[in-house]
């Protein structure tokens, strides 16, 4: 009988893993999803082999159980997971934006003697549900396990190289509490600035609609993380309080001396404060690079025409060219577009340059200007 992975959830971030797990183990892959349309639709897609609106017949016999669900109802899940007759052995993890509120929880599993070791990819969309999902989400992102001190080592292990197998992402082991500080700030925060940012304007272009039809890249690269979805949002922020508190009085405190500044003119200090964070823009380590394998890109500017990225695909495909990975950047929505293309090989990535150029696309890499601007996205 086939080894089996339950995903509880089977939506952007549930889908995606179970999309991985279909593509690169030997796992059957169960869905779960209190949604029947969200289950027809995942078995159509082909992202699992089996799905349930029924928590027990999902879940019996499983190896592994994946809660996708918004934050807010994980511990509702851990709870009736730990009463029903699951698998001896069975390792029981999350995908949840925090942690430590979840890791809590998962001492109700232990206590049945099932193990529970937290986890979340750090890789995502503003959009949801299983029709955006696809493998390739994770791949070079971080993952995050958050393991008790009480964990068992070997199950964090296997958990850890079926993440990795599956997902090809970069699988680290960081502290709950800390995790929710870091990911509060780089993640949470700038989802809250988002989302103010786009209410207030919104308010302005109320009485007036140029607000909206002069936003250009600056309103929208800023922005596009506003579109994501409320719920999952509002569980988030709520379940992360404690974090989200100090930062927000920093955020208040920074935006205070903008303020102060910009009234007493005080040039030096306006003209410091982007010059420091421009450097510490551009240092930032690239997402792409020096993880699991070396990776070489080029971006493309591509007409906003049905079919294009296929053209694309099929031409580098005609001359055998091994594309990994194909990323469309997305804010650049009802523009041009840019495509990101990603090779595992430098061969490859040498080749794919003169074909595009030959078919008329213009690229740019890494060292050009144009790419140092996408990739401020
Ligand atoms: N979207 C991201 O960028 C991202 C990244 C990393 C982690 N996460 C985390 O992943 C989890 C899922 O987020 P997502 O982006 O996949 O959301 P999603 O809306 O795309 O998917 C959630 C799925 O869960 C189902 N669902 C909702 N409530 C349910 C319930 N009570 N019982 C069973 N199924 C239920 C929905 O039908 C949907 O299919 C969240 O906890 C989120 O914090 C999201
Ligand atoms: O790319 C996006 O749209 C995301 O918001 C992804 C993002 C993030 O903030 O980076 C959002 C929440 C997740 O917990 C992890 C990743």
């Amino acid at each position: 009988m086939n080894k089996k992975i339950a995903i509880l959830g089977v939506g952007l971030i549930g889908g995606s893993l179970a999309f991985s797990f279909k593509e690169r183990t030997d796992y059957r892959v169960i869905g779960f999803d209190t949604s029947e349309a969200t289950i027809d639709q995942a078995i159509t897609l082909g992202a699992v082999d089996e799905g349930h609106t029924s928590l027990p017949e999902a879940v019996v016999n499983a190896d592994y159980i994946i809660i996708a669900v918004p934050v807010g109802q994980i511990g509702l899940y851990i709870n009736q997971l730990a009463n029903l007759p699951l698998k001896k052995g069975v390792i029981v993890s999350d995908v949840g934006s925090t942690k430590a509120e979840v890791t809590k929880y998962g001492k109700i599993l232990k206590d049945k003697g099932y193990s529970f070791i937290g986890g979340h990819p750090m890789a995502g969309s503003h959009r949801s549900g299983v029709q955006a999902a696809h493998a390739l989400l994770f791949e070079n992102a971080y993952y995050v396990l958050t393991p008790e001190p009480d964990s068992s080592l070997s199950d964090v292990e296997k958990l850890s190289h079926l993440l990795k197998k599956a997902t090809h992402a970069q699988l680290v082991v960081m502290d709950a509490e800390y995790h929710d500080k870091v990911v509060g700030a780089i993640s949470h925060l700038p989802h809250v600035i988002a989302t103010g940012l786009v209410a207030q304007v919104g308010n302005y272009n109320d009485a007036n609609g140029w607000f909206h039809r002069l936003a250009a890249g600056g309103f929208r690269d800023l922005t596009r993380i506003a579109a994501s979805h409320p719920v999952m949002w509002r569980d988030i922020l709520l379940s992360n309080r404690e974090e989200m508190l100090p930062l927000l009085d920093d955020w208040i405190k920074q935006m205070t001396n903008f303020r102060q500044a910009i009234d007493r003119g005080d040039a030096d200090w306006i003209e410091a404060i982007f010059a420091r964070s421009r450097d510490l823009r551009q240092g930032l380590p690239d997402k792409k690079k020096g993880l699991l394998t070396p990776i070489y890109e080029c971006s493309i500017n591509i007409p906003d025409e049905p079919g294009i990225i296929g053209q694309v695909a099929t031409l580098l495909g005609e001359h055998e060219v091994n594309l990994s990975n194909i990323h469309i950047m997305e804010n650049r929505e009802e523009m041009h577009g840019i495509l990101r293309l990603t090779f595992r090989k430098l061969t490859d990535f040498e080749r794919a340059i003169p074909i595009l150029e030959a078919a008329g696309y213009s690229t740019y890499t890494e060292n050009s200007k144009e790419v140092d601007h996408v990739h401020l996205n």
